[in-house]
């Protein structure tokens, strides 16, 4: 029988978690959670699972620590990935195919089924080599967070079962780096999902007239542009890193009248409608955005009106702006600068995650949580067509959490010193 601590073992277990189908919106996620439940038993991990929501299984794992009253470690991924174009990839998305580069293409790869497995990686080397954690190390697997982590990680942050945990640190998922330097993430921005209504006069498709529902739609639409452009300006210049800024995008289009060839040409709709993905970093203000958005991205003088799908606080449950402190005051932060430098890598300055992860959940509750993922010298292609991970980056990043999980597992001094300032 195969050594399960070869590459080639390593590797294939990955691949089999990449070709289990969880993709929204209809995740198998009692066979992703069988899976792990099958890792957990082959690393003496206890295992339990909760469904928050029927259906929805998230797989809480435990490797016991040698001194059970310190706080623990929790270290998150998310089982659910995005859907995707299949014919518009080079390899099939639920294929895992390894190319000649040793490219590991499919869907999840990166974002985040490579994390879930680099954590139990570790742990069945750290298992080999004798380690024993003096801290209590958690692995939770959790369902939805692609769909706003609401029947997941949301759920899971505000528990009782949660609270019973008694953690110290959560470690989440982070971005790639085209550079040599991992990137990690001390806080994130919000998700504001937002759709701007129009209504307006009927008419023939030949007449030029004022205040028909897509004329309405599109000065909306001028106005939100001009708005994208100088966040987008600042971010080009170099005065912004992608996370600081306000980012906004339409993602949807609605309107037109259904005929059975398409639509009905000569005939100027009454209503249309346009959704935004905004995101506001956690420096923004929020309340002038909201002033924007219903004086000049949705008039009531033009008739218009909005809805938000999602729109989430950049406060935390204490009010103040959720973010991870990186000074001295958190000793986690200088432990993992110093656990990657151990494993021979890099770590670029903290930065604001551009997009959303559920991180943002634990922050909430006042923990420290950093998005981390390790992988250098790869292209970001988080829900993007034929999104890959170098088996060569994979493996490396499976010695970067071991050193991570040893130090942070080991670490007996003071978890937090902010309320000692
Ligand atoms: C807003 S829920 C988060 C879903 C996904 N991670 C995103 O950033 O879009
Ligand atoms: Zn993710
Ligand atoms: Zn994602």
């Amino acid at each position: 029988e195969e050594d399960p601590l070869s590459s080639s073992s390593i590797v294939s277990r990955f691949q089999r978690y990449l070709q289990i189908n969880t993709v929204q919106p209809n995740p198998q996620y009692y066979e992703a959670a069988d899976f792990i439940i099958s890792q957990a038993k082959s690393l003496s991990l206890e295992y339990h699972t909760v469904e928050f929501v029927v259906g929805k299984p998230l797989v809480l794992l435990k490797w016991p620590g040698s001194n059970p009253n310190l706080p623990s470690i929790l270290l998150n991924s998310h089982t659910d990935v995005v859907p995707f174009e299949h014919h518009k990839w080079t390899h099939p998305p639920l294929g895992a195919h390894i190319d000649s580069h040793g490219n590991i293409y499919a869907r999840g790869s990166q974002d985040m089924k490579c994390v879930g497995m680099q954590y139990l990686e570790a742990i069945r080397r750290l298992k080999a080599s004798g380690f024993e954690p003096v801290r209590s190390v958690y692995l939770s697997f959790v369902p939805d967070e692609e769909i706003g982590g609401h029947g997941g990680a949301e759920k899971f942050a505000e528990s009782d079962e949660f609270k019973k945990l008694n953690v110290a640190i959560v470690l989440d998922e982070g971005l790639p780096s085209p550079s040599e330097n991992y990137r990690a993430f001390y806080g994130e921005r919000s998700p504001w999902w937002l759709v701007i209504k129009a209504v307006g006069a009927p008419g023939h498709g030949a007449k030029l007239y004022d205040n028909a529902a897509l004329e309405n739609l599109f000065k909306s639409i001028e106005s939100v542009r001009r708005f994208r452009a100088s966040q987008f300006d600042l971010l080009k210049a170099g005065l912004k890193a992608e996370g600081e800024v306000v980012s906004v995008n339409m993602v949807s289009l609605k309107a037109g009248t259904p005929s059975p060839t398409g639509f009905v040409m000569n005939l100027q709709p009454s209503e249309a409608e346009a959704g935004f993905d905004v995101r506001l970093p956690p420096t923004a203000d929020p309340e002038s955005l909201e002033r924007r958005i219903a004086e000049e991205w949705a008039p009531v003088s033009r008739n218009m009106t909005f809805e938000f799908k999602q729109k989430e606080s950049i406060y935390d449950k204490f009010g103040k702006p959720a973010l991870t402190a990186i000074d001295s005051s958190n000793p986690w932060w200088n432990l993992l600068e110093e656990a990657v430098r151990n494993a021979n890598g890099k770590l670029g300055n903290p930065e604001i995650f551009p997009a959303s992860t559920d991180a943002r959940y634990f922050r909430n509750q006042g923990l420290p949580a950093i998005g981390f993922s390790p992988m250098a010298n790869t292209p970001s292609l988080l829900h993007d067509h034929n999104e890959f991970l170098n088996q060569a980056e994979y493996l490396k990043g499976i010695e970067v959490y071991e050193s991570i999980i040893k130090s942070y597992a080991s670490y007996v001094g003071r978890d937090n010193f902010k309320d000692e300032l």
